[in-house]
């Protein structure tokens, strides 16, 4: 369904040229659903407005749904639905008018339109709020629109730029459902950019994680998660504790990338067992009291931390910033 071949995109920026993608690689099978990761400007909406035909590629070729990206622009576009960041509603307008010129632009009847956005509302909790000027939405609700003006014509290949960014957890659910209800009922392919490593776990069946313009890694998220070995371990301690404890994890021979935070000192073990009773005994005997240990299988985000080196305190931090900031 996507066929991506050296895709690469540079700006001319006042500093300098910025290589955004440098030749990417990667193939999405029809009925896929499959999340693209990865820190701040890594290159992740780039790489999807090259794809849906919004910028033009410096190199490299794809073909989307059947029809070659530079060569049949007009027919990729008609086979997508594209969700931005920022969102594209008219303030101005109200949110079934919106959804209707949406939905009507894409040849839908009138009654199919309305009989589709009757369904929409309802899965993307909008029921109610048909009425409503776009501008007089709160910030969640204009997500959920965003998101239903992006798939009213139904299209079988769907793109979603950080689609659950600003989104409350039952939102956030309600959307997950309806996703894995366009790929189980019709058959639909998904792309999507999360920043929450959760909604890739629970949601794609293949993850592509990308850093500085190229792609790292690509795989299931049950395969990536067994490509980091061992267990991590969170000692959770008094704050004034952690220098002292996160010196006496360090002497640990079994302990291994040690992370102290505010409260905590998190490492990675492959005996995690032996080395909990360890660290139990060389914290007492400092007399650092301690307050909970815990023992995690490893989580994408130990993937993503080994890949990228960055901890996705920060990928959180990001998300919650208010779209497009
Ligand atoms: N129009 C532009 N002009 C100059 N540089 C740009 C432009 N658009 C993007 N970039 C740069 O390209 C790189 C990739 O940006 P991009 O928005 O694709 O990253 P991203 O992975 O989507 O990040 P985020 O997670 O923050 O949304 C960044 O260094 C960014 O500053």
């Amino acid at each position: 369904m996507i066929e991506v071949r050296g895709l690469s995109r540079t700006f001319q920026a006042p500093q300098g040229e910025v290589n955004a993608v440098r030749g990417v690689d990667f193939t999405v099978a029809a009925g896929e659903i499959v999340g693209f990761l990865g820190p701040n400007g890594a290159g992740k909406t780039t790489t999807m407005r090259m794809l849906t035909t919004l910028l033009r590629p410096t190199s490299g070729t794809a073909v989307i749904a059947g029809h070659d990206l530079l060569g049949d622009p007009v027919g990729v576009r008609r086979r997508i639905g594209y969700v931005a960041q920022g969102g594209g509603a008219n303030p101005a307008e109200s949110v079934v008018n919106e959804l209707m010129l949406q939905a009507r632009l894409y040849g839908l009847s009138k009654s199919e339109a309305r009989s589709r956005i009757a369904v929409l509302a309802g899965r993307l909790g909008l029921d109610g709020l048909e009425g409503r000027l776009v501008s007089s939405l709160s910030g969640g609700q204009r997500r959920r629109l965003d998101i239903a003006l992006g798939l009213v014509h139904q299209p079988p290949l769907i793109f979603l730029d950080e689609p659950s960014t600003g989104l409350d957890p039952t939102s956030r659910n309600n959307l997950w459902d309806h996703i894995r209800k366009l790929r189980d009922e019709l058959g639909a392919t998904v792309f999507l950019s999360t920043h929450y490593l959760d909604e890739a776990d629970a949601l794609c069946d293949r993850i592509l994680i990308m850093d500085r313009g190229t792609i790292l890694v690509e795989d299931s998220p049950e395969e990536l998660k067994g490509r980091v070995s061992g267990d991590t371990v969170t000692v959770e301690v008094a704050p004034e504790g952690v220098a002292a404890a996160t010196a006496v994890v360090e002497r640990l021979p079994s302990a291994r990338s040690v992370i102290p935070g505010g409260n905590t000192i998190r490492f990675r073990t492959e005996h995690s067992s032996r080395t909990m009773v360890d660290v139990m005994h060389a914290l007492e005997s400092s007399a650092v009291d301690i307050v909970s240990i815990q023992v995690d299988r490893p989580s994408l985000d130990d993937v993503f931390l080994a890949l990228t080196g960055q901890p996705t305190e920060e990928l959180h931090a990001a998300a919650a910033a208010p779209a497009g900031a």
